[in-house]
């Protein structure tokens, strides 16, 4: 038997017994369950506490348990003794240094014996005697499996990454921290076993699903994962530096860190529906099933779902900051509606008394000054009418004594007040108003103009009108910038009564039978809960924003709203933005965080682009934002990009169909094919029928995703979508982990070599003429 063979039978009988203390502790659970379920019966409030603390615990961690993990275990380090011995509670040294008689010199040789073997995975195992069989990758006993580098080591003598599927394992990784030493475990020189851990991971072929990092996490990775978790953590990186694989495991150890704090409060705002959809499977494989929301940016307020896209001008328009101010006044504005009444009649005192369009419109704008929500305004605005209808009956003069006046005007708003002349009036002169309503009424140019007088150019105004008549009075048609705008109107006018917000999903749902038996704490708290129902959930207690480089000035003023008292993270690559005006989005962003320091944190190595397709993404990023720095590629493929053009119009769904087969035929997983947006929907047809293997994008929808093999279609097109096209570029370009096929449109003008005028490289200042014609040559078919 070889070494490699030997240690992973080792691994092997060690994953056996952590699976047998599971089966324990299943059992157990079980068994506690069981026994909370016969006491249903005790009908005293301590008792059925005590019962129902008893089933929530056993349920979470039968739940947990029960998690079908790809990959329960999957690292071990080995470690010299701490420097003070001393434990901590999961049983472990605390101790980062090693101890000073840790190493020996024997016959001129470093000799040290291993004191330690921690195996980390995806939760914490003790054994009986509460030894750490498994030590949950989150622990500060595991951050040594991450953090250790040779320059420094700390204790850690061998790193090593175990690959595992369910019960058995299939290899194992080891990297030597201290190769200067000779390492003695059990008496034996500890084997050291493969290498490259780390590349196999991101060689793998991808699904549509991302994979969890646990066991791979870098560590400048692992330093904004376990930062802790005060005011704003800020994360920058280059495309493929793993912010948002860092961001959600992040989410994953601030609950481990503080569940109590942080189970449902964590938010995660992503850009893009396909964004939401391609991470959401992390958090559940971290064995965080239900505790997180991950919600793009059109579906941050309930009811409503973005399901169309803007043109870039448009765009700009709606998520510009000016646009608060144009809705403030649509919000007031909206309730002089064409036809509304002009004129109210009752009889008072025997006599009809009126209020005409002048008297009216006196009693609207003092309703409306300040800054109050116009549904909440709709009783001063009766009480004001009442006065104005008081005053033309010319009543105050009638009563001389102050108490009868008083009283008679109590008898006045009561017999007033409840007519239904009046009544209907009120109803029709100040209706309740929704958020989808007010965008109705913009849709009309000539009362858009006069809201955004001096705020909006007339262009934009016809732009904006044009683009709210595409949305249905239901809310379809909407975009991912109007959703802004309807959580802006909610606030400007009052939220009108919602249907109650779903219960969060909770583990004990997930096990068979006890849905339908609701515990004592769910009924406090359902109680506790219901008068808030009633308003938008502002009370996340960590907000997690991926893609933060495109929120726009409006978006953030949505997302701020959610996090009041919310300690943040926030990610993103300034190179990459599709928003033209980043100063003004700066505004709002500090606006959002509320002046709370930021720490933060750079990312700087690619994990995803092979080198041959980062030094083309590169010669973009040169254009679009000269001087910027961008992220160190780590792999080599040997493959470079390849280069075809379609000369015509005509022969572009034909070369697209071409190259996109030789694509699916080249890798073994996804093919991403990234067009403009305006042939979205045509080149979906081109390629209807193909491997479902393969996905069209617009170009803004590429953010964030990643493909073995990405197809980019037509990029002088993408480059001249809006003033932020380079950029949108960029990001198309750097969405592949293997191959990448870029064709010419017909305005791209490729060289002799193929390669489009964007595209071709030119020399980054003060580099030399070499090293220009080198990264040409590695840009070449
Ligand atoms: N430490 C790691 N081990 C293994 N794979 C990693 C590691 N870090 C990142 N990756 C992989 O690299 C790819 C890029 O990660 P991710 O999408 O999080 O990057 P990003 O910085 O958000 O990129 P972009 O800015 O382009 O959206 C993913 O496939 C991710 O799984």
């Amino acid at each position: 038997m070889d070494v490699r063979d030997r240690e992973i039978r080792d691994e092997q009988r060690h994953l056996d017994t952590v699976y047998r203390r599971l089966a324990e502790k299943i059992h157990e659970a079980e068994y506690l369950m069981a026994d909370a379920a016969r006491r249903v019966q005790v009908g005293t409030p301590g008792a059925l506490a005590e019962r129902d603390a008893q089933v929530f615990s056993a349920g979470r961690h039968l739940a947990r348990l029960n998690n079908e993990f790809e990959d329960f275990l999957f690292g071990r380090i080995d470690l010299l003794a701490g420097k003070d011995g001393t434990r901590g509670p999961d049983g472990a040294q605390t101790s980062v240094e090693p101890a000073d008689d840790a190493v020996r010199e024997e016959g001129g040789v470093r000799v040290a014996d291993i004191a330690e073997t921690l195996h980390i995975g995806r939760l914490g195992v003790l054994d009986a005697d509460y030894v750490p069989l498994v030590i949950d990758w989150r622990a500060p006993a595991a951050a040594p499996f991450y953090r250790a580098t040779p320059v420094a080591p700390g204790r850690v003598v061998r790193r090593r990454v175990i690959r595992s599927r369910g019960r058995q394992v299939l290899g194992v990784e080891d990297d030597l921290l201290r190769p200067e030493l000779r390492a003695l475990h059990g008496g034996e020189e500890l084997p050291v076993v493969g290498d490259g851990a780390l590349m196999a991971a991101l060689g793998r072929a991808r699904g549509h699903r991302m994979s969890d990092i646990v066991a791979s996490i870098q560590a400048e990775q692992d330093e904004v994962i376990r930062a802790p978790a005060g005011s704003v953590t800020e994360v920058t990186g280059g495309p493929g530096t793993g912010k948002t694989a860092v961001a959600l495991h992040r989410a994953a150890y601030l609950l481990y860190r503080d569940r109590r704090r942080y189970a449902g409060g964590i938010l995660v705002v992503s850009p893009t529906p396909l964004l939401v959809s391609y991470t959401e499977g992390v958090l559940p494989a971290l064995g965080e099933e239900g505790q997180v929301a991950i919600r793009a940016l059109g579906s941050l307020v309930e009811g409503a779902e973005a399901d169309s896209y803007d043109d870039q001008a448009t765009a700009r328009v709606k998520g510009s900051a000016v646009m608060a101010r144009v809705l403030h006044r649509a919000a007031r504005g909206v309730l002089d509606a064409p036809g509304a009444p002009e004129r109210l009649r009752v009889v008072a005192f025997g006599r009809r008394v009126e209020l005409d369009a002048e008297a009216l419109g006196r009693v609207r704008r003092q309703a409306l000054s300040g800054t109050a929500p116009v549904n909440l305004l709709r009783p001063r605005a009766r009480r004001l009418l009442l006065d104005a209808l008081w005053d033309a009956a010319g009543a105050a003069t009638r009563y001389e004594a102050q108490a009868l006046a008083a009283e008679a005007r109590e008898a006045f708003n009561e017999d007033i007040g409840t007519e239904e002349v009046f009544q209907d009036f009120l109803d029709a002169w100040w209706p309740e108003i929704t958020p989808l309503g007010v965008l109705a009424a913009m849709a009309d140019e000539q009362r858009l103009g006069r809201w955004a007088r001096r705020l909006l150019r007339p262009r934009e105004v016809r732009q904006l009108a044009r683009a709210l008549r595409r949305v249905t009075p239901e809310g379809a048609g909407l975009s991912a910038h109007d959703v802004a705008l309807l959580d802006e109107l909610r606030v400007l006018l009052g939220a009108p009564a919602r249907p109650a917000r779903p219960r969060e999903a909770d583990p004990l749902d997930q096990l068979t039978g006890l849905a339908e038996v609701t515990t004592y704490a769910d009924r406090t708290a359902a109680r506790r809960e219901a008068p808030e129902r009633e308003e938008e959930r502002t009370d996340y207690a960590h907000i997690i924003v991926d893609e933060a480089q495109d929120l726009t000035p409006m978006q953030w003023r949505m997302v701020g709203r959610r996090g009041r008292q919310a300690t943040w993270t926030v990610v993103g690559d300034p190179a990459q933005s599709s928003w033209p005006a980043p100063e003004e989005a700066a505004e709002e962003k500090a606006a959002a965080l509320r002046g709370r320091t930021r720490r933060t944190f750079e990312l700087t190595v690619n994990y995803r682009n092979p080198a041959e397709i980062a030094r083309v993404a590169d010669g973009v990023l040169r254009r679009a934002m000269p001087g910027a720095q961008p992220p160190r590629a780590v792999r080599e493929t040997g493959v470079a990009p390849r280069f075809t053009a379609a000369a015509t119009a005509d022969a572009l769904p034909g070369a697209v169909g071409e190259e996109a087969d030789r694509l699916l035929a080249e890798v073994p997983g996804t093919v991403g094919v990234v067009v403009p947006m305006r042939r979205r929907a045509a080149a979906a047809q081109w390629l209807a029928g193909r491997d479902g293997r393969l996905v069209v994008l617009g170009s803004l929808e590429a953010k964030g995703l990643e493909y073995d093999a990405t197809l980019v279609v037509a990029p002088a097109e993408i480059a001249e979508e809006s003033p932020a096209g380079l950029r949108v570029l960029y990001v198309a370009l750097t969405r592949a982990t293997q191959r990448l096929s870029v064709l010419s449109g017909p305005t791209d003008r490729p060289g002799q070599d193929g390669v489009p005028e964007l595209l071709a490289v030119r020399p980054a200042a003060g580099a030399t003429a070499e090293a220009a014609a080198g990264a040409a040559a590695g840009g070449r078919p």
